[in-house]
């Protein structure tokens, strides 16, 4: 029963995920009145079946393989026991020490009104959520994504995971397949198999596709060498078996099939945006499969209406839902221009060693400057901190124009999306190498990859015969 009187808050945010959370946050400490509208838990994804579980799962099984691999440093420990189900406690132990962060009485005390209904538009001004109609002067859509799952025949004869349940799990997966390959597959994959599970992973296309096949490279070889099977190029076409006995019939490039078999199986071939129930058409909000409509200011095809996050199809990261959430405060309530183009936006994926990317690709840069761009690296077995701590693998790689601009850069290896910081910066400000080859980096860390990829640019010329001819002129002028 839809009540008499509506509310009437400056902004109705709908999803208490984080972009959401970042709008009503924000928008209530600095004077507007809110209505935030969740339908199942407070945090979102991010908080309670993404982000936080994944790493907190990693950190264990980074825990398991530093035991392992501390015969490196004449430490000699036996094989780690591990206890799957207090792995899984830790999990959940990190998701509640968080969650009063993202509490529906932290956001009351900020004084924003919280509804736990699912939300839906009536008309364009009109939003309904648990019987309560919200006329608010700007509603922001915030309501995320879910994994998609492809229908392949037999599918859904078997029990299958997805990362909304895959955390849920008490004892370990004897031999988990992972059907895809990108962030989550890869993470996951390695979380798993150092916490003692069997891994199959299989990708239709390569591993990480969208990141930058050399630093790829480095990731595969690692999974590889921990023991995951692999096996890029082969589509599942079928599913069969019971819970516990799992097979997928794979078909490759060259029509050859072949089966593999395993004990759990998780899906993880990308997300789908959450649509379902809002009654976008009532708003006159355009949407396709991808998500909704969104310009280059988050608005939506209804001026009233944002939209912000994974919902509207662009990169599917808690820190772009955050970045978009303060754009919307922007916009909303200083009536300020937003160009969310503007932004580069790096990612990670948190596998080790980890692998992280700003601005644009190699290929990219070479379709934009030709041979006029250039490419530097500076490999971590170079570096006396990776050495010291026996993580040599990776490299930092940038790519320039001509004229030394920094347009693209990423980095595989440990800690790379620490790494990664100055070249965000120097990518958001178009700054040229110079400004980071001549920064002083601390010594032995490694930050200095930073600073000899920089430098890289400049030894041909500074070691040439032409500076030498140079040097010894000045010498001899006394
Ligand atoms: C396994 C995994 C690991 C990840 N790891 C990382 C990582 O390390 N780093 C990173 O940056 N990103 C990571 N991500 C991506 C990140 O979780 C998402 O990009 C982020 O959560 C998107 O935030 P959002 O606010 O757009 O949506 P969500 O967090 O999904 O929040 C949307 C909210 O809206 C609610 N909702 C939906 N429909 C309605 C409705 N009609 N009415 C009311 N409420 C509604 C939902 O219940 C949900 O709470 C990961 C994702 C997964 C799945
Ligand atoms: N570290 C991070 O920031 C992080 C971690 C996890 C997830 N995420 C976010 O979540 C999103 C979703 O992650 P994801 O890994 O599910 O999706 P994804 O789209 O990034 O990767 C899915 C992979 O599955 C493959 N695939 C698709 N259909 C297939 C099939 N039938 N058989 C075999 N392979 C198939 C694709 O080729 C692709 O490589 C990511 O794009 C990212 O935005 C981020």
């Amino acid at each position: 029963m839809t009540r008499a009187r509506p509310l009437m808050p400056d902004l109705c945010v709908i999803g208490a995920g984080a972009g959401g959370l970042t709008v009503a946050a924000g928008a209530a400490q600095m004077g507007a009145s809110v209505v935030l509208v969740e339908q199942g838990e407070m945090g979102g994804d991010c908080l309670n079946v993404g982000c936080v579980p994944s790493k907190a799962l990693l950190a264990a099984g980074a825990a398991a393989q530093a035991v392992r691999d501390a015969d490196r440093f004449g430490i000699g420990v036996p094989d780690p026991e591990i206890d799957f189900a207090a792995v899984m406690r830790h999990v959940h132990g990190v998701i509640a020490e968080i969650a009063p962060v993202d509490s529906q009485e932290r956001f009351e005390g900020l004084g924003v009104t919280v509804l736990r209904a699912p939300a839906r538009f009536l008309d364009a001004r009109t939003v309904e959520a648990g019987g309560q109609r919200i006329r608010a002067r700007r509603v922001v859509v915030a309501t995320g994504s879910r994994p998609l799952v492809p229908p392949i025949p037999g599918l859904e004869t078997v029990p299958v995971h997805t990362n909304e349940t895959i955390f849920g799990l008490t004892e370990r997966p004897p031999h988990l397949l992972i059907l895809g390959g990108g962030p989550i597959g890869c993470e996951l994959a390695q979380g798993f198999r150092r916490l003692g599970s069997r891994v199959t992973v299989v990708e239709m296309g390569v591993l990480l596709g969208r990141d930058d096949p050399e630093l790829t490279a480095v990731v595969r070889a690692r999974l590889a060498a921990e023991g995951v099977d692999l096996r890029e190029g082969r589509r599942a076409d079928a599913v069969s078996g019971q819970a516990g006995a799992i097979r997928l019939r794979l078909a490759g490039p060259d029509d050859r099939t072949e089966t593999v078999a395993g004990s759990h199986l998780l899906v993880a071939v990308g997300r789908r945006p959450v649509l379902e129930g809002l009654d976008l058409d009532a708003a006159g909000i355009a949407h396709t499969a991808r998500g909704i409509t969104v310009d280059d200011g988050l608005r939506t095809t209804n001026r009233r209406v944002y939209a912000i996050g994974d919902v509207t199809g662009g990169p599917q990261f808690t820190h772009v839902a955050g970045f978009h959430g303060a754009s919307v405060l922007k916009s909303a309530l200083f009536r300020l221009p937003v160009k969310i183009s503007a932004t580069p936006i790096p990612h990670v994926t948190y596998t080790d060693p980890e692998l992280a990317w700003v601005g644009r690709s190699e290929a990219e840069v070479r379709a934009m400057h030709g041979d006029g761009m250039r490419v530097l690296r500076w490999p971590y077995r170079d570096n006396d901190r990776a050495r010291t701590d026996r993580t040599t693998e990776g490299l930092v790689k940038v790519v320039t124009d001509r004229r030394g601009r920094v347009l693209g850069a990423g980095v595989v290896g440990r800690h790379g999306g620490e790494v990664l910081a100055p070249w965000i910066v120097a990518v958001h400000r178009r700054l040229k190498v110079a400004a980071l080859a001549t920064m002083v980096a601390p010594y032995p860390t490694l930050s200095e990859t930073t600073k000899r990829a920089a430098g890289s640019a400049f030894t041909p010329g500074l070691f040439s015969p032409r500076t030498r001819r140079l040097v010894r002129l000045l010498a001899r002028l006394g």
